[in-house]
């Protein structure tokens, strides 16, 4: 165990449950190695994550579980979307994206190579992967009991068409969602093969989450960029990466505010994961007019006009109406 790991082991003892406060250990007045009260903000203890795990979480905004989804489901969730490439069935609601190199091409090289399916939450078997136990076993750590499963996706990152429009630029998720608390929002992010740099992995910058929620736009890439795929305008260049590397049914949880993104697939093969964001049942819808979230609240809105001939709908209401609750109670969303 390490020794911040040890201490927090020390002072789990004094934990206030209720605000999950943790006070220092005692120091004596000869120690200089006395540091303040400190809180544990991102996780509550369910007795799912270790110490060490926590302290991860709180200094870094994400978590990798090896091996949670086992093989046998993923294979499922890979038959049914290639069910939904080949039509054999119709989900109500779901958005299917191509690469906009694909999109936009004279010279079509697969018209149904998808690249992201998103809001699958009418696909009872897709589904299931947000209802998981063993997931929301660790949400659970980061929403507390009531759990919304509120954006689902699969992304099948395509081998990249030249322009390196098959990167998806750094971004916060938190850009995206009128609802809040922060804290109360994670995303579980689950390789449906093996992930690496080559052919596009999750790169995230470790600590981000900490920061505040960053002005989003377009990248101006000479290649081209998908639709909404909106990235941090400046973020600190000199900021450490971290490439995650990941096994088929490794999952990544991470926090709202984390800045990632995913890089060019350099192979010749199709990148798959798959995806739920969720938050809390008691979180709370906010208005964004006035904010950075502006941009993405009125093409959100237009894509629901088009899509759902819903005029005038409000941001928070496109949201409401595509969450599902998976546990406990759905108190506010
Ligand atoms: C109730 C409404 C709900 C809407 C919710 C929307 C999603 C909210 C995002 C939440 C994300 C939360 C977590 C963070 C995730 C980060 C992300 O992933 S951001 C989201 C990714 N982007 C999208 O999902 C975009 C949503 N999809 C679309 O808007 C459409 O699928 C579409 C890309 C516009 C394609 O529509 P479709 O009707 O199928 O396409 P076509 O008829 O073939 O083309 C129409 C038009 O659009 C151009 N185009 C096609 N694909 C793309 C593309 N990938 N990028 C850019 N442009 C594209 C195409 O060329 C046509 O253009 P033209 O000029 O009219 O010819
Ligand atoms: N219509 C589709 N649109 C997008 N992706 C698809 C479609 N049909 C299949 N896929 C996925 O795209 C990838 C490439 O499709 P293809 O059918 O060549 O793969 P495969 O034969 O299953 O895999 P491999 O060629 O690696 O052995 C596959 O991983 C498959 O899951
Ligand atoms: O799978 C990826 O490439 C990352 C996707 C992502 O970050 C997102 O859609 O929000
Ligand atoms: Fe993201
Ligand atoms: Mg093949």
């Amino acid at each position: 165990m390490s020794r911040a790991a040890e201490r927090l082991r020390t002072v789990i003892h004094h934990l206030d449950g209720a605000t999950a406060t943790i006070r220092a250990p005692p120091t004596s007045a000869q120690t200089l190695t006395y540091s303040p009260p400190q809180k544990l903000r991102y996780s509550f203890d369910t007795g799912t994550l270790t110490p060490e795990q926590r302290l991860f979480y709180e200094e870094n905004g994400f978590l990798l579980i090896k091996n949670l989804v086992s093989e046998t489901d993923i294979d499922r969730f890979r038959k049914e979307f290639e069910r939904i490439c080949r039509q054999e069935v119709k989900v109500p609601g779901l958005i299917v994206m191509r690469d906009v190199a694909i999109a936009k091409s004279e010279f079509v090289p697969d018209q149904r190579a998808v690249s992201k399916l998103q809001d699958f939450q009418e696909d009872p078997e897709l589904f299931r992967y947000c209802a998981l136990p063993q997931i929301l076993k660790y949400v659970e750590c980061f929403t507390g009991p009531n759990i919304m499963a509120m954006h689902t996706m699969l992304i099948n990152k395509p081998p990249d068409a030249g322009k390196k429009t098959s990167r998806h630029p750094m971004h916060q998720d938190l850009h995206y969602f009128p609802f809040r608390p922060t804290d109360r929002i994670v995303c579980a992010w689950t390789a449906m093969e093996r992930v690496t740099r080559q052919n596009g992995c999750l790169v995230v910058l470790p600590g981000t989450h900490k920061g505040a929620l960053q002005e989003h736009d377009y990248p101006d890439w000479e290649g081209g960029v998908n639709k909404m795929y909106h990235g941090v305008r400046d973020y600190d260049p000199d900021h450490p990466r971290l490439h995650v590397e990941m096994e088929k049914g490794d999952t990544v949880f991470f926090h709202p505010l984390l800045i990632h993104g995913s890089g060019m697939n350099q192979t010749q093969g199709f990148r798959k994961a798959i995806s739920c964001h969720y938050a809390s049942g008691d979180c709370y819808y906010i208005d964004v007019r006035g904010t950075t979230q502006e941009n993405i609240e009125n093409e959100v809105k237009e894509l629901a006009q088009k899509k759902y001939r819903m005029n005038e709908v409000a941001f928070k209401d496109t949201w409401a109406f595509r969450g599902r609750l998976v546990q406990g109670e759905r108190t506010s969303l």
